[in-house]
């Protein structure tokens, strides 16, 4: 399968006219060239309204010699002043602040740091494949709609160059298609590649931005991730005028350009016929619309409904904008679900579909507006795995609901493993399952994140989405209607609380309460005595089986207190089946952690109070 070729030519013309050292790490005078030129090609990529048949007849790569957009000179050194790579790590990514503008978060993922990290991810990959030392490795970049990602691309790309790595860039892009080029078997579209780099900072305020990297065996973890900052602070502490002019030269030798998302929609495409046996539009007369959330999941209507043959009018938001001017690109938004669930039902669509900025992430919602998010999407999902794997094993994260492990095992026949919340955390429980004999075939967050074995255990909002559309088009081939009330109906049973909430307690990490001490120490204390308190009251009762925080039943309903992955922040959810119960609930917690001054427990209180 072929791509359509996507050129930056221009702007690396603009670009190579200023070559001051310094502009590079301040201000890249051409960004405001190279931002519209981006848009405007983004804007071509989303709207061309060229068939894929036609895209897959045009030249798919362009290997030329490209300006990296480096403006080195061996005269002036750039000050590379200090930065605390580690503190750059954020669970298995890197996030950090690329932006100006926003007081209080001063740049710490400048050009530079970049370019180290590209670097460092090279000397990984190099280490972990050292098999075949002959082969020349390919890295592929791609971003989001981030208004940074151009210049992060640029120094990326200048960090593998650097490396002696081949850079394969891809442009405006999904996760989940970043960690499918490394698995794509095709040397035409020079896949697969050795690593890929997405650069996104998912649904995070348009100043940030970072980077998730996979290879064929998946996303790098949390070691994985400290060891490529490790070696990033030593390689950017090495660096040198004359390495940096080095890299950009070889940048200039080494880079090629790729439409690899054209390749993903039509594989998306593919799967969607072969499920529906074979027939070329088998969502013909579906009204389906799409809300990107101005990130990356434009694509989703122009190439991958359309050439089903859906209808994709009132879709919204599919064009990429790095301010995210009209909701954040988030499925757990409640103003991000409001705008797809009313674009529904003013269009009179039978199903809306929503992405985060990255692709990784969705949720959908039926003719009627009811929102397939949170526990009712895992359910959906579960329900579709279940009909294929009859009593596999659902893996979940910890804060999904009671009456989700009830439908999954008692009314569609599965096993529910309610595991930590963390999509990687998920994904590789499910793995491990798999591994120990356990047959496991969807693991899944109530976030949004989930992954199919079927489909390489990849992390992908989009393919969730393809599992429903298969739904409805197999539904439609055996002569059903009634629009998405198949998808609905799966779910009927499914019993959901009167009442769930989540509050987030803030630790006051400067609090002398902490004695010095860490966040997390301070957390697991809470945890600790939230634990034994409850096990002394007796409308309590702890969960049997638990693997993160305190998860507690009682009053009809439960509670779980935990530690964020990544904040300094003990979040609480509650569910229970009416208001009363929720609120005995919250005093439970209240009444306990209360003696922990560091802790901010306004938001418990204010939900007790009302
Ligand atoms: O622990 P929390 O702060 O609630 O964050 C948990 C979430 O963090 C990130 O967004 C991950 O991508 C999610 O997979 C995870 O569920």
């Amino acid at each position: 399968m072929m791509g359509k070729i996507v050129q930056n030519l221009p702007s690396a013309q603009c670009c190579q006219q200023n070559r001051q050292f310094g502009s590079l790490y301040q201000r890249d005078q051409c960004a405001q060239f190279k931002n519209n030129l981006l848009l405007f090609q983004r804007r071509k990529l989303t709207w061309t309204g060229i068939s894929t048949m036609q895209l897959h007849n045009m030249s798919n790569i362009s290997q030329r010699h490209v300006n990296c957009n480096a403006s080195t000179s061996a005269t002036a050194v750039p000050s590379l002043g200090k930065v605390d790579f580690l503190k750059l790590q954020n669970g298995s990514d890197i996030r950090g602040v690329a932006v100006d503008g926003v007081a209080g978060e001063p740049i710490n993922l400048t050009e530079t740091v970049t370019q180290a990290i590209a670097a460092a991810f090279a000397a990984w990959l190099l280490d972990k494949k050292r098999t075949d030392s002959s082969k020349h490795f390919k890295i592929s970049i791609g971003h989001d709609s981030r208004i940074s990602a151009q210049k992060l691309q640029d120094a990326a790309s200048r960090g593998i160059a650097g490396a002696g790595f081949d850079v394969v860039q891809y442009g405006l892009a999904s996760t989940p298609a970043m960690f499918n080029s490394t698995l794509t078997k095709n040397e035409n579209i020079l896949c697969p590649v050795d690593g890929a780099i997405m650069i996104t900072a998912s649904h995070l305020p348009y100043n940030r931005n970072g980077f998730k990297f996979f290879t064929n065996a998946g996303g790098l973890g949390k070691a994985d991730i400290k060891d490529i900052l490790e070696r990033a602070a030593n390689i950017y502490n090495g660096f040198t005028p004359e390495s940096l002019k080095e890299a950009e030269i070889k940048c200039s030798l080494s880079i090629s350009k790729v439409d690899y998302m054209t390749v993903y929609a039509s594989d998306l495409v593919a799967a969607v016929r072969k499920a529906s046996g074979n027939i070329e539009k088998p969502l013909e007369g579906f009204h389906i619309i799409v809300d990107a959330g101005n990130g990356a999941g434009g694509f989703f209507a122009g190439k991958v409904l359309e050439p089903l043959g859906a209808i994709t009018s009132g879709s919204q938001f599919l064009e990429p904008d790095g301010l995210f001017p009209n909701h954040i690109p988030n499925p757990e938004d409640k103003a991000a679900m409001k705008a797809i669930t009313q674009a529904v039902l003013d269009n009179k669509a039978d199903l809306g579909i929503i992405f985060d900025t990255d692709v990784d992430r969705s949720a959908a919602v039926d003719s009627t507006g009811r929102e397939f998010n949170r526990n009712r999407l895992i359910a959906l999902m579960s329900a579709i795995v279940l009909e294929e794997h009859p009593g596999t094993t659902i893996v979940t994260d910890s804060v999904t609901s009671d009456g989700l492990t009830i439908f999954i095992e008692k009314k569609i026949g599965g096993k529910h493993h309610r595991f930590k919340r963390g999509y990687k955390n998920v994904i590789d429980e499910a793995i491990h399952l798999n591994s120990v004999g356990e047959e496991s075939h969807l693991a899944i967050e109530t976030s949004g994140h989930g992954a199919l074995k079927e489909n390489h255990w990849l992390d992908d909002g989009a393919y969730l989405m393809v599992k429903l559309l298969n739904k409805l088009a197999s539904a439609r081939a055996s002569g059903q209607t009634g629009g998405s009330k198949v998808l609905t109906d799966l779910v009927d049973e499914l019993q959901e609380p009167g009442v769930a909430v989540e509050l987030r307690l803030k630790i006051d990490q400067n609090h002398s309460d902490l004695k010095g001490g860490s966040f997390r120490d301070y957390g697991e204390a809470v945890l600790k005595h939230l634990e034994n308190k409850s096990e002394s009251d007796p409308n309590l009762h702890k969960a049997p089986v638990n693997y993160e925080g305190v998860r507690v039943s009682g009053y009809g309903g439960w509670f779980l207190l935990r530690l964020s992955l990544h904040d300094p922040v003990l979040p609480l959810n509650i569910e229970a089946p009416s208001n009363e119960d929720a609120v005995k609930l919250g005093l439970a917690v209240l009444s306990t952690v209360n003696e922990f001054s560091a802790l901010d427990v306004s938001a418990l209180l204010k939900f007790v109070q009302e």
